[in-house]
């Protein structure tokens, strides 16, 4: 059955939540942790709501118990990146929003928030396309929009989505010439809407005119294989490109989110605009945070072609200074850009490294790996690692508290994480579809033991236990705090530029 097509372990009698199917749940003796603190408490949550969260709470026979002692009871990981089932490259990728989703519940994340890409220019078709793709659902998920042309009709499809579809923000591909690539032209009239619908304008900040001009240099000198494409696109391109986007979104004075940051080019001139002022956020991913290029130099194809992403996964050395750029507060949240295809469309590009689907997985690896490199390592605290898996992204996209938090009156998503255990990453065992996986033989210490959502335990002893159909789309407000103090801001400008030079006429 498609449950079992998915690779996920899902017993029919769990379909309903029979087991676990009490809307009372209580969590007991945990150290309850959010951003900004953490102590030992009980949860109690009623109807996917979580109605108390103190000490000693004394429930009747009705509830279902869990048993949190020793361990951490933390949000559910809030993923910002990600691509289901989208058409890319002349492929679609291999996992679906079931398969996607069985794999982000057994990795502790609880919500994601998916791109949607227009059909023929079109966001109302590509948004009604995307709802139904999404009917499988098994958890929550939200979407960002993306920008590939520019008219009358975009701009005014960028207001139905604000207003009427839940969505908050769009991104703008400024690589991926000749298919999502848009001109900077489009990019400056996007920011100026974007800012007008109080809406976050999200970057892929690469150079694709210099990309395209890269790959050409790989060729003619023979490289064709996987290595190319980090050859092709290195940082210098997506830090020219960043630093571009920054720039324009100084001068229309509206926030910018930069995505899956790989390079410390990039993360430079994050940390330089921030300095200085302006509302940057930064979002490295996984794997531009644990993995450096080496594996695209391996002899084997498949084995290359797996890493194959853009930016790319850059030599060692981004990696370490992304995690103290994420650990300082110059990076504020981590993603995973989850589009994973399988061995068969990863070979697509064997002749040509430029026909590689672009994409890695990470969507169920996202928590184990941040906790094991950042929070083990001693690099960041418990309360930290809240804030850059899951509270910071309800707060950028403007869902926080209801997300993103152990609060009464929050949605009860939430993890218990056992910080004695141990976790290991096999492309045998994983959830998601694909055939490989870029973390193989990967082991830390931390596991997430019970994934809830909203008051739904979803996973448990390593078993899904909610059905596709069960999710839910949750709508996200415009104008974040990160719209706070933009008009002021404009009025000073405004103000600064209206005493007019006095001149004197020659004659
Ligand atoms: N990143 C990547 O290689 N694939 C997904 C599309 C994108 O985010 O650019
Ligand atoms: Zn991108
Ligand atoms: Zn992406």
């Amino acid at each position: 059955n498609q449950f079992c097509d998915a690779g996920v372990k899902y017993s029919e009698s769990t379909c309903g939540f029979s087991s676990t199917s009490s809307s009372k749940l209580l969590i007991k003796g945990g150290t309850v942790v959010n951003a900004h603190n953490q102590e030992v408490s009980d949860v109690y949550v009623e109807d996917g709501i979580i109605v108390a969260v103190r000490p000693n709470i004394k429930v009747d026979e009705d509830v279902t118990l869990l048993d949190a002692t020793g361990k951490y009871v933390m949000p559910g990981g809030i993923d910002p990146h990600t691509h289901l089932a989208m058409e890319f490259m002349g492929t679609e990728t291999i996992d679906d929003f079931f398969s996607g989703q069985a794999a982000a519940l057994a990795g502790g994340t609880t919500m994601h928030i998916d791109f949607v890409i227009p059909v023929n220019g079109s966001l109302v078709a590509g948004f009604e396309a995307y709802k139904s793709k999404a009917k499988k659902s098994c958890m929550n998920y939200g979407f960002h929009m993306a920008i590939t042309k520019w008219d009358e009709s975009v701009s005014r499809e960028m207001e139905i989505m604000v207003k009427e579809k839940g969505i908050n923000s769009f991104k703008f591909f400024m690589a991926y010439k000749g298919s999502l690539m848009i001109s900077d032209e489009l990019l400056l009239q996007g920011f100026k809407r974007c800012k007008s619908l109080g809406a976050l304008a999200m970057v892929h900040a690469e150079n694709g005119d210099a990309v395209f001009e890269g790959q050409n240099r790989m060729i003619d000198l023979g490289i064709t294989g996987p290595e190319g494409h980090a050859l092709s696109r290195p940082p210098v391109l997506e830090g020219e490109a960043t630093a571009r986007a920054i720039r324009l979104a100084k001068f229309v004075n509206t926030p910018l989110y930069v995505v899956h940051v790989m390079s410390i080019d990039a993360m430079e001139e994050i940390s330089k605009a921030r300095k200085s002022g302006q509302k940057v956020v930064g979002e490295p991913v996984v794997s531009g945070l644990v993995l450096n290029d080496s594996g695209l130099w391996n002899p084997d194809f498949i084995t290359a072609a797996k890493y194959v992403m853009s930016p790319p996964i850059r030599e060692a050395g981004h990696d370490k200074a992304l995690q103290a750029a994420l650990s300082t507060g110059v990076l504020q949240l981590v993603g995973t850009d989850h589009c994973t295809f399988n061995s068969t469309q990863k070979s697509f590009g064997i002749d040509d490294f430029r026909k590689i689907p672009n994409g890695v997985n990470g969507i169920e690896e996202r928590m184990h790996l941040v906790w094991d490199t950042m929070v083990e390592s001693g690099q960041i605290s418990v309360t930290d690692f809240v804030r850059i898996t899951s509270t910071e992204c309800a707060r950028v996209f403007n869902i926080y508290p209801r997300k993103g938090a152990i609060l009464v009156g929050s949605d009860a998503d939430i993890i218990i994480f056992n910080p004695n255990s141990s976790f290991e990453v096999s492309a045998r065992t994983h959830h998601s579809r694909t055939d490989t996986n870029v973390y193989d033989g990967r082991k830390g210490k931390g596991k997430v033991e019970v994934t809830i959502v909203r008051g739904r335990v979803a996973w448990q002893d390593d078993e899904l236990k909610v059905a596709p159909g069960s999710g839910k789309y949750i709508e996200m407000p415009p104008f974040s705090y990160l719209f706070d103090g933009i008009d002021k801001a404009d009025a000073k400008y405004l103000s600064s530029l209206q005493a007019p030079v006095k001149r004197f006429s020659a004659s």
